[in-house]
């Protein structure tokens, strides 16, 4: 895959934490137009790998490069050309909707006339809610807000940390959907996942992590097709049906992390 066409390029990206290493040597790309997913048990790696990208947390070795800029040698283009989606703590508790859209607007340099506020708030739903704090909103409301907070200066790169947990089914579709609209324009999203039917349902390519390592990338469904005839993924399969989720546990192992 050639490194120019990718919005991102990992490449043999290692993470530690004091003599810890949470990242191991990964590589892989996300093209334009492309939904990514990173799927992982707890403690895989996928969050920390996403704050390398983000610039968070330090990385040991390896090269990022976002829309063609190294995050080291080029951090203020590389930031420039990412959205990363905020965690409810990052908002100011005492914020209420319109100002938490006013202050990353500004913060983003993107100017917000009343017109395009409430073009932003009828989109996400949220026209009777303007006066209420993030602590205040629904779970899925949360979520709609947090995601178009993200995308507000139009990041050609998206990144996004479990969007949908905790979500109810109408809450997760309409979620999938804008992230389907931020694929459709051409721009491409990374994201983690703990639900199988999320990455079968929206994820053009998957990578599946496991103690800092990738153990394989590919299209949900010809990672479905490639193991179904697997012992062990046959093994752990329910009601003689094979999912993604057979394979991902075939593949990771069945206990639980730590
Ligand atoms: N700041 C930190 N200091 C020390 N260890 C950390 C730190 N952050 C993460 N870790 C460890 O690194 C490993 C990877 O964590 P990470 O959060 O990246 O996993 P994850 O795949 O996102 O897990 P989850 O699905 O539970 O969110 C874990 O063992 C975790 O305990």
């Amino acid at each position: 895959m050639e490194i120019s066409q990718s919005l991102l390029n990992v490449e043999n990206l290692s993470v530690s934490y004091g003599n810890f290493e949470a990242v191991k040597n990964i590589s892989f790309s996300v093209l334009p137009g492309e939904i990514f997913g990173l799927l992982g048990p707890n403690g895989a790696g996928k969050t920390s790998t996403l704050s390398a990208i983000e610039g968070l947390v330090r990385f040991s070795s390896g090269t990022i490069i976002v829309d063609g800029y190294d995050v080291i040698k080029n951090p203020l283009h590389a930031r420039a050309a990412m959205g990363v989606q905020l965690q409810s703590t990052t908002f100011q508790p005492e914020l209420n909707v319109v100002q938490i859209l006013q202050l990353f607007s500004g913060i983003y340099g993107v100017p917000l006339d009343k017109n395009g506020l409430n073009r932003i708030l009828k989109e996400i739903q949220l026209e009777d809610a303007v006066h209420r704090r993030f602590a205040q909103l629904s779970g899925g409301q949360q979520q709609r807000l947090s995601l178009v907070i993200s995308t507000i200066h139009h990041p050609r790169l998206v990144m996004l940390d479990e969007p949908t947990t905790g979500l109810d089914p109408q809450s997760r579709r309409q979620l999938w959907e804008r992230i389907e609209a931020i694929r459709k324009s051409g721009h491409a999203v990374l994201l983690t996942t703990h639900s199988m039917e999320e990455a079968e349902a929206i994820c053009d390519r998957i990578a599946i992590v496991d103690h800092g390592k990738i153990i394989t990338i590919d299209e949900p469904q010809a990672l479905i097709e490639k193991h179904r005839n697997d012992p062990e993924v046959i093994a752990v399969s329910r009601r003689g049906k094979i999912t993604l989720e057979d394979v991902f546990i075939a593949l990771t192992g069945r206990e639980v992390r730590a």
